[in-house]
């Protein structure tokens, strides 16, 4: 009797304190509810969506991190279909966004499928989503938000709120990441942080480069100046070659004046006025937009500002700035040196810091904080294919730097069509295109100027000219690269391209890396 008694007792305080683990785990993992965590090894899946490869850098580490649990599949997110959903338990999901609230190429068709109102249902899913995106656009991490909301949607269980990682806050990447990385070792994932140098935002990770030579490439253009700069390594870069520090497709991530500007000097080149007793009032001025949206911690000026305007003047004046800027690198280590080609511009009226800094203020001889970020998506492809090079204005970069590479292993079989304002003062690289001409690297070019009187056209209007070499070119398993304008030039080649082949030819050349785009 007295053992009973003892038994019941024991179940009863067992069963309390198995529900008040499970209370306490819920509350203190941020979980939305109480999904089993538990991951079988032979179902899990990393799915990344990803323009510039900063998500599928952090998604194969992720699996990386998940191989400790066993097998991992890391694909495209178009590439998951109902197949791979019906025999994956848990899926991790590593998405940024662009536009408004738009998936990068590899995430748009499993958007078209799944989130714009399928009826699927997914109610064996447990699922996960690391959101990237720039707090300086206005839709923040949307597509991450609309791939947790739609899959939650379809039945499918979020084990945790999507986290957000901020690329244009200070100190907010390394943090987000922590937690991502806690979040997978919970699972039972390695634990340690995977060395994520080349994602960290920290100063320290950057090299000091020289500039060594700058030219304005479209002088009397009636657009912005566009400016072609050569740099080289100032530092030893230890045992590392030049020619294993790049190759084409890759990208430059810069810091104006070898490490920051202060806001006294943004302000002065901008002639921006700032009035401290805004800041104390709690009210915005355009200056201070601009500080939240330069990376600096929001903690530092979000928060209510005391003493008197003087003093907060000063005090506004002394903070660091950071501005990371990434430009397309339009050379290849043969060459000798890294070059860019930056359009001197900016946006909403407010010049942008790193584009002027390189543009107009750094002295050939001066240094500046820069490294390179590997972009396996706009890498060349793996096999000797013909390609056909699309772009607009500073996409020239890429393009160069594809063309320089396709010339030192001789391949020949290159098509460009390049677009510009005025076939006047905007044949930039001119010399250098005619001698690929004349050397027989470029067999098809055209060059299209929207502010031509006789014949304006855009690079648009070139494709759908030449629909019946385009075809032939692609049966002939030739790849498009895009480099240039994401707005201005890339959505109209790319609705000219889904006009002319369908949908579902371009979607297949997407993924199979046939259509790669670096736009901006
Ligand atoms: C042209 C362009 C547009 C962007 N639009 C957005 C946006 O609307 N919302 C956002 O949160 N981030 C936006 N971003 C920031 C990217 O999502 C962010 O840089 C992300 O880390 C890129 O990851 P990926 O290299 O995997 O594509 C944009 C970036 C670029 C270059």
């Amino acid at each position: 009797m007295l053992t009973e008694r003892l038994l019941l007792v024991l179940a009863v305080l067992l069963g309390y304190a198995a529900l008040c683990l499970w209370q306490f785990r819920r509350g203190s993992s941020g979980r939305l509810q109480s999904v089993d965590s538990s991951v079988s090894a032979a179902s899990m899946l990393v799915a990344y969506a990803s323009q510039s490869g900063v998500a599928l850098a952090l998604a194969q580490s992720s699996a990386k991190a998940l191989l400790a649990i066993g097998p991992v599949r890391v694909l495209p997110l178009n590439r998951v279909d109902d197949a791979v959903l019906a025999g994956t338990e848990h899926a991790f999901f590593v998405a940024s966004t662009y536009g408004e609230g738009e998936p990068p190429d590899n995430g748009n068709r499993f958007a078209r499928r799944y989130l714009n109102g399928s009826s699927a249902q997914f109610s064996h899913l447990k699922f996960s989503v690391l959101a990237l995106g720039d707090s300086a656009y206005q839709h923040f991490c949307a597509f991450g938000h609309k791939l947790h909301e739609g899959l939650s949607s379809h039945g499918a269980a979020p084990v945790f709120a999507p986290l957000e990682l901020d690329g244009n806050t200070a100190g907010n990447a390394d943090a987000v990441l922590q937690r991502w990385y806690q979040q997978l070792a919970r699972f039972g994932a390695e634990s340690s942080l995977p060395d994520l140098t080349e994602l960290s935002f920290h100063r320290d990770h950057y090299q000091s480069w020289h500039l060594d030579a700058r030219k304005v490439v479209n002088v009397g253009s009636v657009g912005e100046p566009l400016v072609y700069l050569k740099f080289s390594p100032a530092q030893v870069l230890g045992d590392v070659a030049l020619d294993t520090l790049w190759q084409a497709g890759d990208i430059a991530e810069v810091l104006p004046r070898n490490s920051v500007i202060r806001c006294a000097e943004f302000a002065a080149m901008y002639k921006l006025d700032f009035d401290a007793s805004l800041l104390i009032d709690g009210k915005a001025s355009k200056l201070i937009d601009e500080l939240q949206r330069r990376a600096l911690p929001a903690s530092d000026i979000a928060g209510p500002v005391v003493g008197d305007p003087d003093s907060v003047s000063a005090w506004v004046m002394s903070l660091p700035l950071l501005a990371k800027r990434e430009y397309s690198i339009a050379s290849v280590p043969e060459d000798g040196s890294l070059d860019l080609l930056v359009r001197v511009q900016g946006r909403d009226g407010i010049p942008g810091v790193a584009s002027h800094w390189l543009g107009r203020h750094l002295a050939v001889g001066d240094s500046l904080a820069l490294r390179v970020r590997r972009n396996p998506l706009f890498h060349a492809p793996e096999s000797n294919i013909p390609v056909i090079f699309i772009g607009n204005g500073s996409g020239f970069a890429g393009i160069r730097a594809h063309l320089r590479a396709r010339q030192l292993s001789n391949r020949k079989d290159n098509w460009l069509m390049f677009g510009e304002r005025s076939p006047r003062a905007d044949r930039i690289f001119s010399d250098e295109i005619a001698e690929w001409q004349d050397h027989g690297y470029l067999p098809h070019i055209d060059l299209t100027f929207s502010r031509c009187r006789e014949q304006p056209a855009y690079v648009q209007d070139a494709i759908l000219a030449n629909v019946a070499d385009l075809k032939a070119w692609l049966s002939a398993g030739a790849a498009i690269y895009v480099c240039g304008s994401r707005e201005g030039m890339a959505a109209g080649v790319d609705r000219q391209l889904r006009r002319v082949l369908g949908d579902e030819q371009l979607d297949d050349l997407a993924d199979a890396g046939l259509y790669c785009r670096d736009v901006y």
